[in-house]
């Protein structure tokens, strides 16, 4: 088995979560120690300003049907905006970024020399995702999707072999290119009962559904934290809306919350993935700017929760219980809302012994040895892909 440490910077924007496992790419071994370094406050602006600027004047968010106007006509903006490779504040926020998970790799490293008597063997390295338009049904143009980091910088800063560019071989090949983390809650699953959900509420949603026979279905389920977060710090002034308390002392609104429900994106049959903006405008011109601070969350909220919902209505068959990863786990208004909503019981994935917190650099891990070996990391049924895929690049062999 190789002795990894799987590297996540998510859309939340928040830090690079690591984590250490041994694993040969199919089976787990060991699951070592865990670490989140935070960004400072600069390098999460600047990462959140990199956002729009690759978006560009004219980002392609998804206003109430353009959805299915972009199936319907085939075509939507391809432009990467107003930033291109080379592009001087790109380069700094990427320098930035690796320095950032360099470190996380030094400190995990000697913890697990501490705690384990370990070494280790490859890193599994994300980056961040700056943009993400795959192609939609219908579309003649290849899709793109864009993670920022310097592996080779990361490579020779550690000394190890580094697999990075997990997601554009699969978004080449017509895949969307996400979710990636589908494959490993099928091996972390594998002795509990079928059909089960695993949702990760991230700053976008994704859920898989593993079917009794080891199927799995999995695709983005529309916003999770990523709307709320950026509420909360308009309207809060705070990073996000710690332990729910915002939404809870809100109401929904109806109306707002009615508009939203109808978008397409909800109907559409998977596969499907998002970009962490592309409901940002769907969200302004349903009318949300205009809430209280209070129901403005509480409504941002129970959208997650019916997108959820809706995500539910594209499975095979209802699962038997909804495992809950990803920091919204910790929203109590988030779990209030999708226990509500969701018709089997909804849990934290720690009653089934994982980490919820870690969940995503464990699977860069084991996605990480997967490369190595040359094993697929897409599916037909979790990106679309044409058939099981491999990706990812290996940097420092
Ligand atoms: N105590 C808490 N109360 C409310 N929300 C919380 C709490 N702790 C974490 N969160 C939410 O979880 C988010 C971070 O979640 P997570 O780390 O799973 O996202 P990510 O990995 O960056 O995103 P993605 O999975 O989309 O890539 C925070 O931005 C916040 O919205
Ligand atoms: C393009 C991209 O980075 N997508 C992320 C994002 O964050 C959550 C959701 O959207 C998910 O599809 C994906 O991440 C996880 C790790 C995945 O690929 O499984």
């Amino acid at each position: 088995m190789l002795r990894t440490i799987g590297l996540m910077s998510g859309t939340s924007l928040d830090g690079v979560d690591a984590a250490w496992v041994e694993t040969d790419g199919e089976a787990i071994g060991r699951m070592g120690p865990v670490l989140t370094l935070p960004y400072e406050p600069a390098l999460r602006r600047d990462l959140r300003r990199l956002l729009d600027l690759v978006a560009g004047a004219q980002p392609r968010d998804m206003a109430a049907g353009a959805h299915s106007r972009d199936v319907a006509a085939g075509a939507h903006s391809r432009d990467a905006g107003e930033i291109a490779e080379g592009d001087p504040f790109l380069a700094d926020c990427v320098r930035r970024l690796t320095a950032r998970h360099a470190e996380a790799v030094a400190t995990l490293r000697a913890e697990v020399a501490r705690v384990l008597g370990e070494a280790t063997d490859l890193v599994g390295f994300h980056g961040q995702t700056i943009l993400h338009r795959p192609a939609r049904p219908g579309d003649a143009a290849p899709g793109r999707t864009w993670q920022v980091g310097d592996a080779a910088w990361l490579s020779r800063a550690t000394g190890l072999p580094v697999a990075h560019d997990f997601r554009s071989a699969d978004v080449a090949a017509g895949g969307q290119g996400a979710p990636l983390v589908p494959v490993v809650h099928a091996v972390l699953a594998a002795s509990l009962p079928k059909p089960l959900a695993v949702l990760n509420l991230g700053g976008v949603g994704n859920v898989t559904w593993i079917g009794p026979d080891g199927a799995l279905v999995a695709f983005d389920t529309g916003p999770a934290n990523g709307p709320l977060d950026d509420w909360a710090r308009k309207h809060a002034q705070t990073d996000y809306d710690r332990d729910g308390l915002l939404a809870l002392a809100g109401q929904p609104d109806g109306a707002v919350l009615g508009r939203l429900m109808a978008h397409p994106y909800l109907a559409a049959p998977p596969p499907k993935s998002l970009d962490r903006l592309d409901f940002d405008r769907a969200l302004r011109e349903a009318g949300a700017q205009a809430l209280s601070p209070q129901d403005g969350a509480a409504t941002l909220v129970a959208f997650a929760a019916v997108c959820v919902a809706a995500a539910g209505r594209h499975f095979p068959d209802p699962p038997l219980q909804w495992l809950v990863a990803g920091g919204g786990r910790r929203n109590p208004a988030m779990m209030r809302a999708l226990a509500g909503t969701l018709e089997a019981p909804v849990r934290p994935v720690e009653v089934a012994g994982w980490n919820g917190d870690a969940l995503e650099a464990q699977a860069f891990g084991v996605l990480a040895a997967r490369c190595w070996h040359g094993l697929p990391l897409t599916f037909p049924g979790t990106t679309g892909a044409p058939r099981p895929l491999g990706g990812g690049r290996i940097v420092g062999r």
